[in-house]
């Protein structure tokens, strides 16, 4: 069987704009065929839903980069082995994808486009399948940590450190799922905020978001000697050796992945010039610039920038930190590591492009947002 991208996309382009009619229609598929299986899913699925698209989008694009796919998949398929996937159950959900890309894209639906879509999905099944299982035995499906420290530094912003006592090898600027004793089977990402370190502690920035069950929970409700539970390393905004220049750009607590990477730069030994931009909304909510200030103190080719966007009497950079960013000098020669809201990342992307980077050096990464 031979992949055929073309018609896989072609297909998917007209399950795309119903994406959550079709996920109701795919999860209601599966738990009346295979109702064991509910038990593995949280119990409202809002977030479930959004993150099956995303992942199948993401698959969908990349079936004409199988590096990129196989690299994205392979985590997957480890960090699935937190809810006790068998493989077996790949192919009750394989059925299900199958019905539900067969009715919402009726119109170009034939056997040859019914083909694609089942070597698609084996492939890509196995390839998860096979990371699962190539994991198991070495590193384990979840990690328990317990809170060590947790630091109100805005009434809306924690800063969390955790010691893991089994080390989980990670690159700087990857993330994790981290689920709560308060709701189980609700897993959310956070970035790491450090580089490894020997102790194997990492930190999290987290932001109480309105709604948002885990980030709520682990801001007002986590204490020191709690213990929470983290999934695998995922996430594929990680330092390159170029040898470029950085510029960082960091809105809100996406600050975090952006701190792991500055961190492996000092710690490489590196003398890369780094511009980090932190922006934020207020100047209270600069939330770690006392230990930035302490970094770049330390390391004189390290600038920290803060630029804060909805406070007029601020007596510092003002304005969005994406419009702030072109104020300097022209970046086009430079590495870009960007993270923050979604919009704000977006435009840093947008203006980093028409200033002429290319777009191979400019790195991000796809998180979920809550509730
Ligand atoms: N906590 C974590 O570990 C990680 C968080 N993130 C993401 O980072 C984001 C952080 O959000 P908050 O702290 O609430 O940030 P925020 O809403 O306080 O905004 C931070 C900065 O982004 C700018 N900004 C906000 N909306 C914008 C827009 N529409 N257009 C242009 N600029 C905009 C603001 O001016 C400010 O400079 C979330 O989306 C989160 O998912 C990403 C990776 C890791």
């Amino acid at each position: 069987m031979s992949l055929n991208p073309r018609l896989v996309k072609e297909s998917f382009a007209l399950v795309e704009p119903v994406a959550s009619k079709a996920a109701a229609y795919f999860y209601g598929r599966l738990f009346a065929e295979n109702p064991h299986l509910r038990a593995m899913f949280p119990p409202a699925m809002d977030v479930q839903r959004d993150r099956l698209f995303g992942a199948l989008t993401r698959i969908v694009w990349s079936l004409d980069s199988p590096d990129g796919m196989a690299s994205f998949l392979g985590q997957l398929g480890r960090d699935h082995r937190k809810y006790g996937v068998l493989p077996e159950h790949y192919t009750a959900i394989g059925n299900a994808l199958l019905a539900t890309v067969r009715r919402f894209a009726a119109e170009v639906w034939d056997s040859e486009v019914e083909a694609a879509w089942v070597s698609a999905y084996t492939a890509a099944a196995n390839l998860m399948i096979e990371a699962a299982e190539a994991a198991s035995g070495v590193s384990p499906a979840w990690w328990p940590a317990e809170v060590i420290d947790h630091e109100r530094r805005t009434p809306d912003i924690a800063v969390i450190t955790l010691r893991l006592a089994q080390e989980m090898p990670y690159l700087p600027g990857q993330y994790v799922t981290v689920q709560t004793p308060r709701w189980p089977r609700v897993w959310r990402t956070f970035s790491i905020a450090n580089a490894p370190r020997p102790d194997h502690t990492v930190r999290l920035h987290v932001r109480a978001i309105s709604g948002g069950w885990v980030s709520t929970t682990l801001v007002q409700h986590t204490r020191i000697g709690d213990t929470l539970t983290l999934g695998p390393p995922i996430g594929t905004m990680v330092p390159t050796d170029s040898g470029r220049d950085l510029l960082c750009v960091a809105g809100g607590t996406g600050l975090a992945p952006i701190k792991a990477i500055v961190e492996h730069v000092i710690a490489s030994g590196r003398r890369r010039n780094v511009h980090l931009l932190h922006g934020a909304r207020t100047a209270r909510e600069l939330y770690d610039l006392t230990d930035l200030t302490r970094m770049e103190e330390g390391f004189p080719w390290l600038r920290v920038i803060p630029v804060v966007s909805d406070e007029p009497g601020y007596d510092g950079m003002r304005g969005r930190v994406a419009e702030a960013m072109e104020r300097f000098h022209s970046w086009a020669d430079h590495d870009a590591y960007v993270c923050g809201p979604p919009a704000m990342v977006c435009e840093t992307v947008q203006r980093l492009v028409r200033g002429g980077m290319p777009p191979a050096n400019i790195h991000r990464d796809v998180t979920h947002d809550e509730p």
